[in-house]
């Protein structure tokens, strides 16, 4: 039985739009509360890589005498010059963030891990993503709209955020918090996916 640990509304569409694949294919949703906070000195990958592990490992903690359980953690994070750009924590953070990336190319570095009972194992997918130069009332008002709220570097590619993103490099899917090709290929590992 395959669990999704998160409570990203992008994850769980992105999960199933993969598993529609495979009629039958269902999975399970564990909701849980991991900090996200880099420590001192830790490199942007190695903290996406160790939220996506911490957030599976607490997952299977939540079904553990399941022997056939295998979750899925995943973690999404913006960086721009080394420094990791998370979810803000009010509008002034959020018009903040979008000022630095203005005109500018930044990562996003999204990670996966799968964990089971006998085995773990991890992909990460990083994209480059250029913006336009954003005026301040762009800026005001793609704030005021609410979309920045709960995600990293307080934009959605998905949403009004495609109209001021010139390039992208990488992976979209992966950019919106799921990489797919990463996750499918680590699906078929676990022998969820054929
Ligand atoms: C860059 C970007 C991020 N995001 C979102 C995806 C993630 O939900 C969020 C990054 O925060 P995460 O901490 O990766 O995820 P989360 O807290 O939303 O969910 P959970 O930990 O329960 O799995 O930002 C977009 O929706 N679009 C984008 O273009």
């Amino acid at each position: 039985m395959l669990y999704l640990a998160s409570k990203s509304p992008r994850r769980h569409e992105l999960l199933g739009r993969l598993l529609s694949s495979q009629p039958g294919l269902e999975f399970g949703v564990l909701d849980l509360d991991i900090p996200e906070h880099p420590l001192p000195g830790e490199p942007a990958e190695s903290y996406v890589r160790r939220v996506a592990r911490e957030k599976a490992g607490a997952g299977l903690l939540k079904v553990v005498g399941n022997p056939a359980a295998v979750v899925l953690g995943s973690d999404t994070e913006v960086v721009l010059d080394d420094e990791v750009f998370g979810k803000p924590a009010d509008d002034a953070d959020a018009a903040a963030m979008l000022r630095r990336l203005s005109g500018r190319t930044h990562q996003v570095i999204s990670a996966v891990s799968l964990v089971s009972p006998s085995r773990e194992a991890q992909a990460v997918s990083v994209s480059e993503v250029t913006f336009a130069e954003l005026s301040q009332s762009q800026i005001d008002d793609y704030v005021a709209s609410g979309e920045p709220h709960g995600r990293a570097g307080a934009y959605a590619i998905q949403g009004l955020a495609e109209a001021f993103t010139t390039r992208l490099s990488g992976s979209y899917s992966g950019v919106m918090g799921l990489p797919l090709y990463e996750t499918a290929t680590l699906l078929r590992q676990f022998g969820v996916l054929k």
